[in-house]
């Protein structure tokens, strides 16, 4: 068995242990990890793109990890959480006085990261009178706190993470263009899960394990119908809205089966939407099989033996769609006849 410290040849650790904590196996994923593996080593400003709940902040930490900065400060700001007037001192620190409240000097993110990693969450975020003083600080490395002219020096790297349109947002004139080309170096996309299907049992397994333990209770299986829901529901909120609602399943649980946790609402909307595709998909195969058919149904060149249905099977669906062919008077006893000798 392999050991927690092997290394390579090329003296990396392998792949599934420099990512074990994201789990996956899908090649959206597999191709995601790639580009990690590829820009980790560097200094280079990483972008993550995704989805709320996708795993931008993982991915970020594990791009930390696995760089020589490893060991070193990895700190965290989203900057959507902070008011906007307490950003930039959150970022850049301020001198005691240098602004009502300010009763004492404090030390922004960007110095508590020196020497490491500052992982910027939401940057689409960052206020537009703002976003000069960060462009500086990535070009030169340099800034100034709050109240004070004295320019402080830092090596940081940066990693920042976004689920906006950053394109949209400088064509909308709300994100300047020279700071997105500077965040924008390295880009790293990450699949919604909707996207990586294939991912969803093993993100189950592994999520029933953990909640399993925390509980201290043995779930034995997850039954075929739970995992088919799981699958084919659409998960708006990604990873994060999966993890929550297997605890739940596992909350419920008392017979050592997972039981489906989507909310009725959730498998009634799905059901509506694929109820909706399937009857429109349905409703234009057969116009096209009568149109080809020249509104023939029955009988061995007939739409309905040709769509491998009943004649009766194919008027009820007719019926139900509400199928029935565009006709000009004169038509109407032509088609009559047709039908009565179908
Ligand atoms: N591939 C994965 N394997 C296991 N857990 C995951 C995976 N992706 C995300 N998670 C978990 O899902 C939750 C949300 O992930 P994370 O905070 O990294 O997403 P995010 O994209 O940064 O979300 P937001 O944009 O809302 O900040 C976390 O608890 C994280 O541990």
């Amino acid at each position: 068995m392999e050991s927690d410290n092997e290394v390579r040849s090329n003296g990396q650790r392998p792949v599934e242990r420099r990512f074990e904590q994201i789990i996956g196996k899908s090649p959206a994923l597999e191709s995601a990890f790639a580009d990690v593996e590829q820009v980790a080593p560097t200094d280079s400003t990483v972008l993550i793109l995704g989805e709320t709940g996708t795993g931008k902040e993982l991915i970020a930490r594990a791009i930390h990890n696995i760089s020589p900065r490893c060991g070193r400060p990895f700190v965290k700001l989203n900057c959507a959480a902070i008011p906007f007037d307490l950003l930039e001192s959150e970022l850049f620190g301020h001198e005691k006085g240098a602004f009502t409240g300010a009763i004492a000097q404090k030390i922004g993110r960007f110095d508590m990261a020196n020497t490491g990693t500052l992982f910027l969450d939401e940057i689409g975020d960052i206020p537009l009178a703002l976003q000069p003083k960060l462009l500086r600080v990535l070009q030169e490395q340099e800034f100034e706190r709050l109240g004070s002219c004295r320019t402080h020096r830092v090596d940081v790297r940066l990693v920042a993470a976004t689920h906006r349109n950053l394109i949209e947002m400088v064509k909308r004139a709300e994100f300047r263009s020279d700071l997105y080309y500077r965040l924008n170096v390295f880009p790293v996309t990450l699949p919604a899960l909707r996207e990586r299907k294939e991912d969803i049992p093993l993100l189950v397994a592994h999520f029933v394990k953990v909640f399993g333990q925390r509980m201290g209770k043995r779930i034995l299986n997850v039954p075929q119908s739970t995992m088919d829901a799981l699958t084919e529901y659409s998960w708006p909120g990604n990873i994060r809205e999966l993890q929550n609602l297997v605890e739940r399943a596992v909350i419920r649980s008392n017979d050592g089966l997972l039981p489906n946790p989507l909310p009725q609402s959730a498998n009634y909307q799905h059901n509506q939407f694929t109820q909706g595709v399937f009857a429109d998909s349905q409703r234009e195969v057969i116009l096209k099989m009568l149109d080809t058919c020249g509104w023939i149904l029955g009988g061995s060149r007939g739409a309905a033996s040709r769509l491998g249905l009943k004649r009766t099977t194919l008027i009820a669906k007719m019926k139900k769609l509400g199928i029935s062919r565009p006709l000009s008077e004169s038509d109407r006893p032509q088609l009559t006849e047709q039908q009565e000798s179908d």
